[in-house]
C-alpha cells in the first residue's frame, strides 16, 4: 500500500529544483497483455511497433516463463516485469507459447485477465522463414521439411508449428474469447497501419500509431517507423528466403489446407479475427 502511495506522489508531483524526486518503484505484476506466437509470424515487429505507444512498455527480451521456466516460480516472473503504473500496459512476447499445451492453463492461472495476441502467418511462408533461421544457410529445404519417402515430416517441430487450428484449440478451451485477439501477420509486414489500428482498439489504447508512425524503407524491404530515432527491424528479420521447388510447395499446400479451413473456422465461430479473409492459398 505505501508503495502504491509513493508512486502516486512520484507520479503527480513534478519535483520542484528543491525536492529531491522520490525515488521509487510500482509493485511488479504479471503483464496485462502476451503475444503467444506464432514463431516468426512477425511478433517482434508487432511489439515494437506497440512500444511506440506511450501506454505500453514491455520486459527485456522473451522472458519463456509459461514454456521453459515456469518451474522457477511467478516471483521470478514477476522480477522480469518492468515496474510500472496501473495505466501503463505490460506486454510480453515469446512466440513458442502458442505450441506450448501447458501454456494456456499456465497463464489463466497468473493472469485470468490476460489479454491474449497471436500473430499467424500463412503457415508455408512461415515454415520456409523457420528454416532460414534455424537452418543458418546450411542445408536445403527439402530435407528439412520432407521424410526419406519423399512426404511432409509431420514429426518436424517446424512443420506441426504451422497447424495452427490443433494449437488454437488449447488456448480458445482455457480463454474467453473477448480476451483474445488475432493479427495477420503477412498483412502487418504489406500494411502495419491496417493490423495496428484494430489491435489498439482491442487493447483500449487511443489510436496515436497510425499512417504518420510508418514509412516504407526499400533498402529493407519493410516498413520501419519514426520514434526518437528512425528504427528499423535488426538484420535477424527479413532475411532473404530460398527457392522452394514448385513440388515441394504444393506438398505443403496440400498438407496445410485442410488445418488452415479447421483454423479459419475457429476463428469466424469466436469471432476472434476481425480482419478480412486470410490470403493463403488452400
Ligand atoms: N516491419 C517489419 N520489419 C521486419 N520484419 C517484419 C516486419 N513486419 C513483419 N515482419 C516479419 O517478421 C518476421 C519475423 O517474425 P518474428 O519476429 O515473429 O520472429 S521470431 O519468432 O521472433 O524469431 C520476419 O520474417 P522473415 O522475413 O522470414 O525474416 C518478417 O517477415
Amino acid at each position: 500500500m505505501a508503495t502504491i502511495f509513493l508512486a502516486f506522489l512520484t507520479f503527480h508531483n513534478s519535483p520542484s529544483p528543491l525536492q529531491l524526486p522520490l525515488v521509487t518503484s510500482w509493485p511488479r505484476r504479471p503483464p496485462d497483455v502476451v503475444i503467444i506466437g506464432v514463431k516468426k509470424g512477425g511478433t517482434r515487429a508487432l511489439l515494437e511497433m506497440l512500444k511506440l505507444h506511450p501506454r505500453v512498455v514491455s520486459p527485456q527480451g522473451e522472458v519463456h516463463f509459461y514454456d521453459k521456466y515456469f518451474e522457477r516460480g511467478t516471483d521470478w516472473y514477476l522480477s522480469r516485469m518492468p515496474s510500472a503504473s496501473p495505466d501503463l500496459l505490460i506486454i510480453e512476447k515469446t512466440p513458442s507459447y502458442f505450441v506450448t499445451p501447458d501454456a494456456p492453463l499456465r497463464m489463466i492461472g497468473v493472469n485470468p485477465d490476460t489479454r491474449v495476441v497471436l500473430v499467424v502467418r500463412d503457415p508455408v511462408t512461415r515454415l520456409v522463414s523457420d528454416f532460414v533461421q534455424l537452418s543458418k544457410g546450411e542445408g536445403d529445404f527439402e530435407t528439412f521439411v520432407l521424410s526419406p519417402d519423399g512426404e511432409v515430416s509431420i514429426d518436424s517441430r517446424p512443420v506441426w508449428t504451422g497447424l495452427y487450428a490443433s494449437h488454437l484449440l488449447k488456448w480458445t478451451d482455457v480463454f474467453p474469447s473477448k480476451q483474445m485477439h488475432v493479427v495477420n501477420g503477412d498483412r502487418l509486414a504489406l500494411d502495419p497501419v491496417a493490423e495496428i489500428v484494430p489491435l489498439q482498439q482491442f487493447l483500449e489504447l487511443k489510436p496515436l500509431i497510425n499512417e504518420d508512425t510508418f514509412y516504407f524503407n526499400s533498402t529493407k524491404g519493410f516498413f520501419c517507423w519514426h520514434s526518437k530515432y528512425d528504427k528499423c527491424l535488426g538484420e535477424g528479420k527479413g532475411r532473404p528466403h530460398p527457392e522452394v521447388r514448385n513440388e515441394t510447395l504444393v506438398k505443403l499446400k496440400e498438407y496445410y489446407s485442410e488445418p488452415n479451413r479447421a483454423f479459419f473456422r475457429i476463428l469466424t465461430s469466436l469471432d476472434i479475427y476481425k480482419s478480412h479473409t486470410f490470403n493463403w492459398s488452400y
